[in-house]
């Protein structure tokens, strides 16, 4: 069974954890703990595939150094959700350095790029908004991610969505690079027994 990990990063309340507790329990609670880092699992199935999925939700209080939370899941993760807040410019252009900073460290040359969700998140909130949603589809655009624009507040099935497409993604990547290292393993076996073989055989 294949595991698949995921990261939700983003600026201080955006709502990461609401956004995260509403794809794992279709509940909007509310109020969420934000003083430690959480790890959550989940057996998923996508595809009739079943996969461990387990999601990593930073504590964005927990550290001065923004940097702190974003090096740890950045190697560590197959996936990313970045999460902005649809009424907080700031969330938007903190949810642009974060994805810059994703290519810059995980641009895997020929193993495709990791995949990420762009979120824009509290659309419930639209009347106060600052960022458009022609906005944040362009910058999922320029960074070649997905985009969705939810309401962790109101809604369950986009949440649920974008999660499935990410998940999906995530272990479509994962399976072609199991496939190119079985291929490149048995193009070095076939070199080898031809160096012995084909030696020999010359040599007779
Ligand atoms: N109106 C509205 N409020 C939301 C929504 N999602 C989250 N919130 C509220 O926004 C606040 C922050 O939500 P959290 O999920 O704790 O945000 P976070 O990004 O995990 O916060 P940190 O862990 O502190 O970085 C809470 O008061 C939530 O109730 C939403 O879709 N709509």
């Amino acid at each position: 069974m294949s595991n698949i990990k995921l990261a939700l990063l983003g600026s201080e309340g955006t709502g990461k954890s609401a956004v995260l507790v509403r794809f794992l329990t279709k509940r909007f609670i509310g109020e969420y703990a934000s003083n430690t880092n959480s790890l959550y699992h989940k057996r998923f199935s996508v595809d009739g595939r079943q996969l461990n999925l387990e999601v990593f939700d930073p504590c964005s209080q927990q550290s001065t150094e923004s940097q702190c939370v974003l090096e740890e899941p950045m190697n560590w993760a197959d996936g990313f959700i970045v999460v902005y807040n649809i009424i907080d410019r700031t969330s938007f252009l903190n949810a642009n350095n974060i994805l810059q900073h994703i290519k810059e460290v995980r641009t895997d040359g020929c193993k495709g790029e990791v995949p990420v969700c762009l979120v824009g998140n509290k659309q419930d909130l639209c009347h106060a908004r600052q960022v458009s949603e022609e906005e944040g589809r362009t910058l999922a655009q320029e960074h070649r991610c997905l985009f969705q624009e939810v309401s962790a507040a109101e809604d369950h099935q986009e949440i649920s969505v974008l999660f499935t497409d990410l998940i999906r993604s995530a272990a479509e990547r994962l399976r072609r690079r199991t496939d190119m290292r079985r291929y490149s393993g048995s193009k070095s076996m076939a070199k080898l027994i031809n160096n012995v073989f084909g030696k020999r055989r010359k040599s007779v």
